[in-house]
């Protein structure tokens, strides 16, 4: 029923001949084609019958996948399911089970966890309810955790104040010191002790990325009075930021450390809760990609914790390649990013980080004010689905949700809008055939290496052009899925792989449905036991064209399924 192309040995080396490749081809007569060249594919198999899959007798159980994916595959058949994945910050409005489950079953991928807000037992308990649901609901939700950093920030506002408001015109106190709750009136504390020292009067203040101005006026020992300019919200443990002629100051803070001593402390515990992504802010350079990741590999040892590099800085963008070498991942962090350089730029800026991690094969996350206004309101605005449209269009992996997740009115619905306009801009995508050519370097490191390239290169442009339902791949690493879902195919990619901390990881990238499942080094009865337990859910039916590739034995498999 297979018609393969065997590359080579089971553990392909450096010193082993150039691969020659040998046709193994075999069929089962099939009714549903629906494109002229799967007819000539089927006619040239050779019978291949009489061998019943033992696994027939197994249970549908013996495979697991997420729920919500379950779902969405049944209901709009799997060449439909989307291939953007979510991102979902967790806050006060999403942090009851009730709440967390709602956004499961809307579609979240990863729970991403703020540390620049909430205690470690805040913290805890999100992460124990994220992994109860998984459990008892059979979702995949990841958690990513993401570090504070050593931004320059507000402190929380006193008391129980969610927010406050400052008026043109009104002198408000930027202070280091420490205040008793609740603080005198118009009074901001800020976390980094050196900020009245390096601030200047005619200095320029950046609430939020400019969200509310101040002027500095009077600098009196460690308080700042500074004049409101531009009046409007603000935020508990806002950002900040201080301009002078025009330029961003980077006084000692640039100094800083990207991993502060509180970041340290949030690491460990994320490891020892085995959160399956850190989040790096404010990342100046590779170095400190390659010192958390050697201090998590110390540690961690058996759960594989990936690194994503917060993009937020011009610091980042300066080293941009060589800090998404050393990264598992990235985000277009366009919260901070935008205050860091003119507004303007930050469209160009997101597409050209976006290719370059595709091109890395790094997973990508755009994030921030996706979807802003719909923190208060519940239909976005135009532009804003214009700019998730664009985000979706430039193949980004993943989307994230941050204030209108954590803290808005409308999180299930902010999350809805996301989930609808992938699938509507991806299908129009498809059918449109609007495929931008992109120069996919190579990027392998060995010989074996460049062969699961090729192979992924080659199954996705297969997979193309004889337009097959799915592609498959068996992986333990991962590396191989990460490969064929860089090549973003038209059709979807079931990643197989054994250990449910790697199905929940694979869960950000693009068009990966990770599947768990305990598989040998036999990709014959690999794919019949597949087979079988997929067909028992109702996920895939005879007929159905896929192309299987593994990085066990490095293969590519066209056929269909029995
Ligand atoms: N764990 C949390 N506890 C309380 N509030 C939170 C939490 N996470 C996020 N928020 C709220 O959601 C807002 C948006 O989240 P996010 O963009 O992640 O943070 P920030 O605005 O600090 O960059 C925050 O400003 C904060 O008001
Ligand atoms: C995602 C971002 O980081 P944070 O929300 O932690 O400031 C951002 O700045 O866009
Ligand atoms: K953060
Ligand atoms: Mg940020």
């Amino acid at each position: 029923m297979a018609q393969s192309l065997h590359l080579i040995s089971r553990s392909p080396s450096p010193s082993l001949p150039s691969p020659k490749p040998s046709f193994t081809t075999s069929r089962k007569p099939s009714l549903s084609l629906r494109h002229p060249l799967r007819r000539r594919i089927s006619a040239i198999l050779v019978s291949h019958n009489g061998k019943t899959p033992s696994a027939a007798l197994e249970t549908a159980a013996g495979i697991d996948v997420d729920a919500a994916t379950e779902a969405e595959m049944k209901e709009n058949g799997f060449r439909s399911t989307r291939r953007t994945k979510l991102v979902c910050t967790i806050g006060p409005a999403t942090c009851g089970e009730e709440q967390l489950e709602a956004l499961a079953v809307g579609g979240m991928n990863v729970a991403r966890l703020n540390m620049c807000h909430g205690t470690h037992e805040w913290h805890r308990s999100v992460i124990r309810s994220v992994r109860r649901l998984n459990e008892e609901k059979g979702f995949a939700v990841a958690v990513m955790m993401d570090t504070e950093g050593s931004e320059i920030h507000m402190g929380d506002l006193g008391g129980a104040a969610p927010s406050t408001r400052a008026e043109d015109g009104e002198i408000w106190t930027f202070s280091v010191r420490a205040f008793n709750s609740p603080l005198p009136e118009r009074t901001i504390t800020v976390n980094y002790d050196g900020f009245a020292e390096d601030v200047k009067v005619g200095d320029e203040l950046l609430v939020d990325g400019g969200m509310v101005r101040f002027e500095v006026i009077e600098k009196i020992g460690p308080d700042v009075k500074c004049l409101c300019t531009d009046p409007g919200l603000i935020l508990p443990r806002a950002n900040l930021t201080f301009w002078r002629d025009g330029s961003l100051v980077r006084e000692r803070n640039a100094m800083l450390p990207t991993i502060s001593s509180k970041d340290w402390l949030d690491i460990d515990f994320g490891i020892a809760e085995g959160v399956e992504f850190i989040a790096i802010s404010f990342v100046k350079s590779a170095e400190v990609i390659n010192h958390l990741k050697s201090y998590i590999a110390a540690r961690a040892r058996d759960s594989d914790i990936a690194v994503v590099a917060k993009i937020e800085s011009i610091d980042s963008l300066k080293n941009l390649e060589e800090i998404v070498r050393a990264s598992d991942g990235a985000m277009v962090a366009r919260g901070d990013l935008g205050a860091q350089i003119p507004l303007e730029q930050v469209p160009a800026t997101q597409q050209k980080i976006v290719q370059l991690c595709r091109q890395l094969n790094k997973p990508v996350i755009v994030a921030s004010q996706l979807l802003e206004s719909m923190i208060e309101y519940p239909t976005p605005t135009r532009a804003e689905v214009a700019d998730v449209s664009e985000a979706v269009r430039q193949r980004a992996d993943a989307l994230m949700l941050s204030g209108e997740s954590a803290m808005g009115q409308f999180p299930d619905k902010a999350l809805t809008v996301l989930r609808s306009v992938s699938l509507r801009i991806e299908r129009w995508w498809r059918e449109e055939k609007r495929h931008e050519t992109m120069v996919l370097p190579d990027i392998a490191s060995s010989f074996s290496d460049s062969i699961s390239e090729e192979i992924c290169n080659s199954a996705a442009k297969m997979a193309n052009n004889l337009e097959v339902d799915a592609l498959f791949v068996f992986t333990k690493t991962g590396h191989m899925a990460s490969l064929l879902s860089r090549c973003r195919p038209d059709c979807p990619i079931f990643a197989f792989t054994n250990t449910t901390s790697m199905r929940r990881r694979l869960n950000l990238q693009w068009g990966l449905i990770p599947f768990r499942l305990t598989f040998s080094d036999d990709m014959e009865s690999n794919l019949n036991r597949t087979f079988s337990l997929l067909k028992a859910r109702g996920m895939i039916k005879s007929g159905d064209l896929i192309i299987a590739v593994s990085d066990m034995l490095q293969s590519i498999q066209v056929m269909n399924v029995p």
